[in-house]
């Protein structure tokens, strides 16, 4: 764990204690556990229905916005060929050789997983639940959660979302889940039994004044632009340009870069046609990952195979970490190639907005 400063609003076991704490899951997988089928089921399922003239830094954000949903190459017509598709095809090709299908590779990662426990990442946007103009709309499919149930029966299961926690568990509802919220920043295990308490970690509690301010500032400087919506993620807040003209983010950007003049302690981040603002503080989705290895005893333990399996620019975080521990899998949910630090991919069929 960092050594950075840490409040919490509720009691927090530290890590040793819960390393010590009899563990919610197996700390071995049962050998009946039919955890490889189980895992591609998700994987399955996870292809089949997550289809779902200014200042530097206002372009930097657009810029970044326009890349975040970027449009799959459209196939050329037939018998006309073009140089741009024939680039842009030879570019995928390339790209999923060194990120191959993580359902083609499924024999490779079950060898990996041998003698191991693996830990399942899963983020919740554009992941578990389709791209959706509405954000308060974006469920998951009653398959998606069955997989994601039956996964959870056998494997210790995170969800890390940059939404609120009580958000996504609404939207999720599986009680025998970890939750790690507003990107990490509140994170909260099962109800544990034998009178152990839960797991419950919020190192930027005391940001939540200013989150609650700032998102009120923002929501009474945006309102007058159609279609921005500006979404409370209790430590984080995201401001969403999905339903804003494009001629307008300029405008949209602006108006978050004059709130944020008056919050030196607040930054910027992006995610898929949303900023997100957010504590200065060091901790993101990587931070949280390691957090939750470490709560669950696997610190610095080679018997743990961690999978995060995410498709936005802020589950690279977890990405990186996994890359330089040399440990455990990433999985980008992406349709198109994209720079990244994730090993393997899965295709996302139909992001119907953008
Ligand atoms: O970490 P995640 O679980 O991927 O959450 C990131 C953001 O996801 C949500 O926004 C995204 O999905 C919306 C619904 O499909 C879509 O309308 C929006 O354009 C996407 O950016 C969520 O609403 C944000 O608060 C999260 O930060």
């Amino acid at each position: 764990m960092t050594k950075q400063r840490v409040t919490t609003a509720e009691a927090v076991p530290p890590a040793a204690a819960a390393r010590n704490s009899s563990p919610v899951y197996p700390c071995t997988r049962p050998r009946s556990a039919p955890v490889l089928p189980l895992g591609k089921k998700l994987l399955k399922q996870l292809e089949a229905s997550a289809a779902g003239t200014s200042s530097g830094i206002v372009s930097t954000w657009v810029e970044a916005l326009r890349a975040s949903s970027p449009q799959p190459a459209r196939p050329p017509p037939p018998l006309v060929p073009s140089a741009a598709n024939a680039g842009a095809d030879n570019r995928r090709s390339t790209w999923m050789m060194e990120h191959p299908s993580a359902l083609g590779m499924f024999d490779e990662i079950a060898n990996l997983s041998e003698g191991k426990q693996i830990v399942m990442f899963l983020d919740y946007d554009g992941t578990l639940s389709p791209i959706v103009d509405d954000p308060e709309r974006a469920f998951m499919s009653e398959a998606m959660r069955a997989a994601v149930r039956d996964v959870a029966r056998y494997l210790p299961t995170v969800i890390v979302t940059g939404r609120c926690r009580q958000k996504v568990y609404s939207f999720v509802r599986l009680a025998e889940l970890y939750y790690a919220g507003s990107h990490g920043m509140d994170i909260k295990g099962p109800k544990c039994t034998r009178g152990m308490k839960s797991v419950l970690f919020q190192p930027a509690s005391e940001f939540l004044p200013i989150m609650d301010e700032v998102y009120r500032t923002l929501t009474e400087k945006t309102k007058s632009i159609p279609g921005a919506k500006v979404e409370n993620n209790k430590f984080c807040v995201s401001v969403h340009f999905r339903c804003v003209d494009e001629k307008r983010w300029v405008g949209l950007a602006k108006q978050v870069q004059a709130v944020l003049i008056g919050y030196p302690k607040l930054r910027v981040t992006h995610g898929r046609k949303v900023l997100e603002v957010r504590p200065t503080i060091k901790w993101d989705k990587g931070k949280a990952l390691e957090f939750l290895l470490e709560s669950l005893g696997f610190a610095n333990s080679g018997d743990v195979l961690p999978v995060y399996i995410g498709d936005d620019q802020t589950d690279e975080d977890a990405f990186k970490v996994l890359r330089e521990r040399g440990q455990g899998l990433g999985i980008l949910v992406s349709k198109v190639p994209r720079d990244t630090n994730a090993t393997y991919s899965l295709q996302e069929p139909s992001e119907a907005s953008t």
